[in-house]
């Protein structure tokens, strides 16, 4: 093991989230697209590895292949939140990167704010949840959600937070190893940007939808054929931006089955619905 305890080093689970639906409602002056949607953490998670360092400085151990480490999320949050708070501590940072990235599964948002919340505890910040979801906004529109810490219906760009309770159960994840770039989705002429707005209160499941998901289907129609091997079986729908689609069941061996019907060669994770972040209880 890379990053051993005797060495110094301590774990931090980093959860991704599913779109459960995701409406666009409006648009902001800036040209940011205002949403709505129910955010779902799940337990497909990347491994964080933290060390505090004397010195102040923020070295990345393990950068990942198409990420150099300054623009790395996890360096640019330790970073800010140095400049935020002052803390002259610094921190060494390792990675074990379990969630695809560019999925629509908030795995950079999330890594970003483990290490928010991580640190919060390691350099002794006692910062609330509100300020840290004030700091982690700055590094991406996903971050407030993971820093919240509970599932939840999300409005705004993704800043606003109702809780909701949502079903446990179990999800399928199918990453059509497509790449879906975020900007060009939300650029398209024909994304709808006036779904009429809902109330947290009152969710009809069955009556939405993810309106990027058309888009995104038709400028990257190679999804086409992953979205219908899972539609074969289960109610299904993209997460985020894309590329990956998801289905749930609350049965566990109904979503084993299903993998086992998929193509060969298909991306595919199971995973359980979370109700809380593993590191709730770090945002004071
Ligand atoms: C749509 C969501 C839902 O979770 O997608 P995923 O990133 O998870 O797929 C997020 O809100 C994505 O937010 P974020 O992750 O910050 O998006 P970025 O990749 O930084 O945004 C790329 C570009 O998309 C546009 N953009 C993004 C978010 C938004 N609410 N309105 C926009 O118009 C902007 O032009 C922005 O410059
Ligand atoms: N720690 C990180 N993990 C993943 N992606 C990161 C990270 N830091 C920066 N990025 C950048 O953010 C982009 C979007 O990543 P990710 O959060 O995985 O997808 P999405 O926004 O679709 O959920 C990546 O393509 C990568 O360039």
């Amino acid at each position: 093991m890379m990053f051993s305890p005797q060495d110094g080093w301590q774990a931090f689970a980093a959860p991704a989230k599913l779109n459960l639906f995701l409406h666009i409602v409006g648009r902001r002056a800036d040209g940011y697209h205002l949403l709505q949607s129910v955010f779902q953490l799940i337990d497909l998670a990347d491994t964080l590895y933290l060390r505090v360092r004397a010195d102040g400085d923020v070295v990345h151990h393990n950068p990942l292949p198409d990420v150099p480490a300054s623009q790395d999320l996890i360096v640019r949050a330790a970073r800010l939140l140095q400049q935020e708070t002052g803390c002259t501590a610094g921190v060494d940072l390792g990675i074990e990167k379990r969630i695809p990235m560019g999925g629509g599964l908030g795995g950079g948002s999330s890594d970003a704010a483990t290490v928010l919340l991580a640190l919060n505890r390691l350099w002794n910040l006692q910062l609330s949840r509100e300020k840290l979801m004030q700091i982690g906004l700055q590094l991406g529109a996903d971050v407030p959600f993971f820093i919240y810490g509970q599932n939840a219906f999300v409005e705004g760009i993704g800043e606003i937070m109702t809780p909701l309770t949502t079903p446990d159960g179990f999800f399928l994840v199918l990453h059509p190893q497509v790449h879906v770039p975020t900007p060009a989705i939300f650029k398209a002429d024909d994304l709808v940007r006036d779904t009429l707005p809902i109330t947290a209160q009152a969710i009809d499941y069955q009556q939405t939808r993810n309106d990027l998901e058309a888009v995104a289907c038709r400028l990257f129609p190679a999804l086409l054929p992953a979205r219908a091997a899972l539609a074969q079986h289960l109610p299904t729908r993209m997460t985020g931006s894309g590329a990956c689609f998801f289905a749930f069941s609350a049965s566990q061996n109904e979503i084993a089955r299903v993998i086992s019907r998929l193509p060969n060669g298909a991306t595919v994770f199971e995973a359980k619905s979370l109700s809380r972040h593993p590191l709730y209880e770090y945002a004071v």
